[in-house]
């Protein structure tokens, strides 16, 4: 905790706009051969990060014998991007193919969204939970073959200190972006999000500034960036790849090498979690992206629905009698 920010406004723009992924796909329609330029770019990067669907047999070969561990972000991979964060809902489908999973394997969300918030969507009770960037996790509130009773309820809260003072900010964030039309804060428990997708690009800047003015008083906070929103949190070392690594700990999968954590996330909070697999080097990070990004994943998906598809292929293949599956008998 303690750490200052230091963080200069023309940057926050540049970063902010660079994360936009519809300022992105705008400059790539303007004209047929930026367009064409923008598939090029996409299909030599996607040899770097190689389809999860093209290469799902490859993925899970190098499972042998281990047990999966599925995580999920929500909004972006479970969910499209839509304008107002309080409509970003999954389909029927979605969730159904992610109860399906949730059968076989242990699941957890890991979002940015506060806890109930993203169990209001997800509305599965048999998921663990580990919302505001990962600083509040609680295990299911229903019964399965992965969870044990003593692993229901909050799990852990490690920045539960901070409560006051994100409330605090959040007060003041509220009155302050009254001014800037298309803006709205978000009250994630541990953490704050500015929304900024409505916003007027000419406005932009100076909503930044008001930001960065008022949290020159919270030194004990930190910003960081996603699609069209700056997130506001406490300076704790403790991040969406910790949450990950909590989990497997839960699980007793801490210091095992039998487990094979499958990780997929589309926003820069992610990429901490993609981390913590290239570094324990085990399992498969897999970015839901139809831009080529900068990334610790290994494998893309394009969106949302390719998300669907590659989980209902996990639970078909789980399903698959050995005899069909080259890769089943050596699987838990
Ligand atoms: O970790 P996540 O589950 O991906 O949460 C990250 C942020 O997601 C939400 O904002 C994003 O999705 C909204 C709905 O599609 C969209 O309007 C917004 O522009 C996106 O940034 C959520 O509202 C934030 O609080 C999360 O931090």
């Amino acid at each position: 905790m303690g750490k200052q920010n230091v963080i200069v406004p023309d940057q926050w723009v540049d970063s902010m706009r660079a994360s936009s992924p519809t300022h992105a796909k705008a400059a790539a329609v303007l004209s047929g051969s930026q367009e064409a330029s923008h598939d090029d770019e996409y299909h030599k990067w996607v040899k770097q990060y190689p389809s999860a669907l093209s290469n799902f047999d490859d993925i899970f070969a190098a499972s042998k014998g281990i047990q999966i561990v599925m995580f999920l972000d929500y909004d972006g991979t479970l969910s499209p991007i839509v304008d107002d964060p309080d409509r970003a809902f999954m389909s029927d489908a979605m969730r159904e193919v992610v109860r399906d999973a949730a059968r076989h394997f242990p699941t957890a969300i890991v979002s940015g969204r506060c806890r109930d918030k993203v169990f209001s969507f997800v509305r599965l009770r048999e998921l663990y939970y580990a919302g505001s960037h990962g600083m509040d996790i609680k295990g299911p509130s229903k019964t399965t073959k992965h969870t044990k009773a003593k692993r229901k309820g909050v799990l852990f809260q490690p920045a539960s200190v901070f409560l006051p003072m994100i409330d605090e900010v959040y007060k003041t964030l509220l009155r302050k972006t009254e001014l800037f039309p298309g803006s709205s804060v978000e009250n994630n428990t541990f953490s704050l999000s500015v929304h900024y997708r409505c916003v007027d690009d000419k406005i932009l800047s100076s909503l930044f500034e008001m930001v960065k003015s008022v949290l020159e008083d919270y030194p004990e906070l930190r910003r960081t960036s996603g699609k069209k929103v700056l997130e506001i949190r406490p300076s704790i070392n403790w991040d969406k790849g910790k949450a990950l690594e909590f989990l497997l700990e839960s699980l007793g999968f801490g210091d095992r090498t039998d487990v094979f954590p499958v990780y997929i996330g589309d926003d820069c909070t992610d990429e901490d979690a993609f981390k913590v697999l290239r570094d324990r080097g085990q399992g498969a990070g897999i970015l839901v992206s139809d831009i080529p990004k900068e990334t610790h994943a290994s494998y893309s998906l394009r969106e949302p629905a390719e998300v669907k598809e590659f989980l209902s292929r996990l639970v078909e293949w789980k399903r698959l009698p050995s005899s069909k599956n080259k890769y089943k008998d050596a699987m838990s």
